[in-house]
C-alpha cells in the first residue's frame, strides 16, 4: 500500500504510528475527518499478520467512524486505533499507560474507547494518562462497557429492518443466524430470546457458543456453515468483510442486520444485496449505540438520555431505507448520502468567520 496515495484518495487527515519498546506497544491511530468535531473511535487489539494489514484496518475503521458519527447526528469526527498483539497474551499495564500518553499527545484530536480485544480495565489504564478516553469504569463518572448499549441499538435497528422486510417489527418466531457471540452479540441474543426469536449461533470460541446455548436455547453450527442456514435474518457480529463473493449467494435471509463493522467486503456487495431483495441495515448506522453512549460522557453522562438516543436507531434505519427508496439506490449508499450531506453542510457553515481566542484579532496585544 502506498500510504499517502491511499490517504489522499479517501481524504484522511492523520496517521500516527506509536511504538514503545519497554511495553511492546505497537499502535496505529488513524484520524479520518474532524469536520464535525474531535475524532472518536475505539481501540482494537488483534493479531494482525502484517503491519500493512494493521494499517489498512485502522484506516478503514477510522473512515467508518466518520460516517457512523455523522449519520448518528453526533458532533464528532472519525478515528480508530489498532494495537498489534494478542489480547489474551500480550497486554500489560505499561502498554496501555504508554498508549494513553500517545493519545494525550494528540491534545484532544482523538478520543478512544473499547473495541474488539480491549476492555473497561484497559480504558481505566489509559485514563491514568489522559482524559481523552471514554468507556472507563462508572466510578469515574463514565458509562462503562459500551457493548450492551451497542447491542440494544442493533436490536432496535433490526426491528426497523424487519418492519421493511416483513411488514411488522416483531421478531417473535423469526429465525436469526448470529455470527460471533462475543460481547455485543451476547446481549443482542438476550433481547432476541426475550422477544421469542429462534437463534442459530456460531463462534470460533466454544465457551461463548456454549453460553448462548445454555442461556438462550440457541442451536449451533460450524463457523463455515453460518451462511448456509435457512433463516429470516443474518446478524454478522464478529469481524468485517463477511458479505463477499464467496458468501453472498449462500444467504437465504431477507434481512442482514448485525453489529460488525465494515460488513461489506466491497461496496458492490451492498448493491448485490439490494438486487437480491435483501434488506441490509448499514453497519455503521445500526451499530452506533456504543459510540452514542460513550459520546454522552463528553457532556456529563446521563444513561436515560443516552438510551433514548440509542432507541432512535430504529428511526435512523427507517430514514436510510426511505432515502434508498426515494433515490433508487442501495441502503449502504443511502447511509453514505446521509453522512456525507451532514459533513458537507457543516463544512460550509463553518466557512463563516468566528471570533475566537486563536485568530488574528486576538494575537495583537
Ligand atoms: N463493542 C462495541 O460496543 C462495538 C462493537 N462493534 C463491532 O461489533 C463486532 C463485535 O464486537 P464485540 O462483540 O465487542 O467483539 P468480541 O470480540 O467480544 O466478539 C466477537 C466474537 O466473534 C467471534 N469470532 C471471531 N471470528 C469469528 C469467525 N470467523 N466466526 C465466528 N465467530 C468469530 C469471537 O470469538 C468473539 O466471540 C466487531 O466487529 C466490532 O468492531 C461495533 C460497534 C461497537
Ligand atoms: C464504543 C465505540 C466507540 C466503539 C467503536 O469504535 C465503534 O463504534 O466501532
Amino acid at each position: 500500500m502506498i500510504i499517502f496515495d491511499y490517504m489522499e484518495k479517501y481524504d484522511y487527515e492523520q496517521l500516527v504510528m506509536c511504538q514503545d519498546k519497554n511495553s511492546g506497544l505497537k499502535a496505529i491511530i488513524a484520524i479520518h475527518d474532524t469536520t464535525l468535531g474531535p475524532a472518536l473511535g475505539g481501540t482494537r487489539m488483534w493479531t494482525y499478520k502484517s503491519e500493512e494489514e494493521a494499517i489498512e484496518d485502522a484506516l478503514r475503521l477510522a473512515k467508518g467512524m466518520t460516517y457512523k458519527n455523522a449519520a448518528s447526528g453526533l458532533n464528532l469526527g472519525g478515528g480508530k486505533t489498532v494495537i498489534i498483539g494478542d489480547p489474551q497474551k500480550d497486554k500489560n499495564e505499561e502498554m496501555f499507560r504508554a498508549f494513553g500518553r500517545f493519545i494525550q499527545g494528540l491534545n484532544g484530536r482523538y478520543i478512544t474507547a473499547e473495541d474488539v480485544g480491549t476492555t473497561v480495565e484497559d480504558m481505566d489504564l489509559i485514563h491514568q494518562e489522559t482524559k481523552y478516553v471514554t468507556g472507563v469504569s462508572p466510578e469515574f463518572g463514565s458509562s462503562g462497557n459500551p457493548s450492551p448499549v451497542t447491542a440494544f441499538g442493533v436490536y432496535r435497528g433490526m426491528k426497523a429492518a424487519a418492519m421493511m422486510a416483513f411488514g411488522e417489527d416483531s421478531l417473535k418466531g423469526k429465525t436469526i443466524a448470529v455470527q460471533g457471540v462475543g460481547n455485543v452479540a451476547y446481549s443482542l441474543c438476550k433481547h432476541l430470546h426475550e422477544e421469542g426469536a429462534k437463534l442459530i449461533v456460531t463462534d470460533i470460541n466454544e465457551e461463548n457458543m456454549k453460553r448462548a446455548v445454555d442461556e438462550f436455547g440457541a442451536e449451533t453450527v460450524h463457523p463455515d456453515k453460518i451462511y448456509d442456514v435457512a433463516c429470516d435474518i443474518f446478524a454478522p457480529c464478529a469481524l468485517g468483510a463477511v458479505i463477499n463473493d464467496d458468501t453472498i449467494n449462500r444467504l437465504s435471509c431477507k434481512v442482514v442486520a448485525g453489529a460488525a463493522n465494515n460488513q461489506l467486503k466491497e461496496s458492490r456487495h451492498g448493491d448485490l444485496l439490494a438486487e437480491k431483495g435483501i434488506y441490509y441495515a448499514p453497519d455503521y448506522v445500526i451499530n452506533a449505540g456504543g459510540v452514542i453512549n460513550v459520546a454522552d460522557e463528553l457532556i456529563g453522562y446521563n444513561r436515560d438520555r443516552a438510551l433514548k438516543k440509542v432507541e432512535g436507531i430504529y428511526d435512523n434505519i427507517m430514514k436510510v431505507f426511505a432515502i434508498a427508496e426515494r433515490d433508487g439506490i442501495a441502503s449502504y449508499q443511502a447511509a453514505n448520502r446521509l453522512a456525507e450531506e451532514r459533513i458537507e453542510t457543516m463544512r460550509r457553515s463553518r466557512s463563516m468567520f468566528l471570533q475566537s481566542e486563536r485568530n488574528l484579532l486576538n494575537i495583537r496585544s
